[in-house]
């Protein structure tokens, strides 16, 4: 394990812990690499559904839906995703979770407990657009002040992001291993989900899901936990749950996890140029790709 620091356009620099060639936040040093090493070995439960997904596609909003259906009620879960999530951590704390369990995490499916490919757990596969990714990520980064040590701007933000120097790597090579996967594993039951779909039929994407989870819910019930989950709701229902620890995690003490909840908010801090050049690296990257992101939407 090692901690590397990589420079912005701007030159401001960006600190992240380097485990086995993949990049990571650096939240607990030589023993979290310990961990991250060890979850190939981890037990897996047939019952188990692994969230996967690159950072700021939404994991929140469908951990908490994901765990509505499976509750069979549109209530509240006092729980954060953060305690699920597989590369963080300990593996008795990851047995101690009752079953069914969400596991959420940003690694790749080569990454997974092994026992997670043997024993065929679901897994859900949400996707957003990377250019409002790139945004969401942004202010992750810039609000998680001392663990990055990021004091960047945006302008500069781009070269980081596109290169792939942020944590759990390039956005490309992780759609890239999943549409390898999904090619290479065509049994494996794989659910995927646009973050814009369910901003467009929140109702009909949660319909979905729960068909591919094989659980059945009356129309009501869906439009419940599709409305509970809403981005105005969770604000409302999941910031109050915060715990001071975690508040104080974030620049100024003002926690940007649920920050806009919109699609297409890059518009407002992408530059012409800054387009153009994502545009070129976009169909550049994915000239080979069927998936079609939702960039009009
Ligand atoms: N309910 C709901 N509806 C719509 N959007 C929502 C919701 N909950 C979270 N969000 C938005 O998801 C972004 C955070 O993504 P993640 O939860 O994957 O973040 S993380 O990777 O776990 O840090 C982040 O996006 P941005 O607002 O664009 O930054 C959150 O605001």
């Amino acid at each position: 394990m090692s901690v590397v620091t990589f420079p912005d356009a701007g030159g401001d620099h960006i600190k992240l812990m380097e485990v086995d060639g993949e990049l990571y936040p650096n939240v607990g040093g030589e023993e979290q690499a310990k961990g991250i090493r060890a979850l190939a070995e981890a037990k897996a439960r047939p019952d188990d559904i692994v969230l996967c997904n690159y950072p700021k596609s939404g994991c929140h909003w469908m951990w908490e839906v994901i765990n509505m259906i499976l509750q069979g009620s549109a209530t509240t879960i006092p729980d954060f995703k953060e305690n699920h999530m597989i590369e963080f951590i300990p593996p008795n704390h990851m047995e101690a979770i009752p079953s069914p369990r969400v596991l959420n995490t940003h690694m790749k499916f080569s990454q997974l407990p092994r026992e997670t490919i043997e024993k065929r757990c679901k897994i859900v596969l949400i996707l957003r657009n990377p250019k409002d990714v790139a945004v969401s990520f942004y202010h992750h980064h810039f609000g998680i002040a001392k663990l990055y040590q990021y004091e960047g701007k945006w302008e500069n933000y781009l070269s980081l992001f596109n290169n792939g120097k942020v944590d759990w790597g390039s956005f490309y090579n992780y759609v890239h291993s999943w549409e390898k996967t999904i090619h290479d594993n065509p049994t494996h039951p794989i659910h995927v989900l646009y973050y814009e779909d369910m901003k467009a039929d929140s109702a009909a994407e949660v319909r979905r899901l729960a068909n591919f989870m094989g659980v059945s819910l009356s129309d009501d019930l869906i439009e419940a936990i599709a409305e509970k989950c809403s981005f105005h709701n969770m604000v409302n229902d999941k910031m109050g749950l915060e715990d001071e620890k975690w508040r104080k995690v974030w620049r100024d003490e003002k926690p940007r996890m649920y920050r806009k909840g919109e699609v297409g908010d890059w518009k407002n801090w992408f530059t012409v140029a800054q387009n153009e050049e994502f545009d070129r690296i976009y169909a550049e990257r994915m000239a080979n790709s069927k998936l079609k992101f939702r960039f009009t939407l």
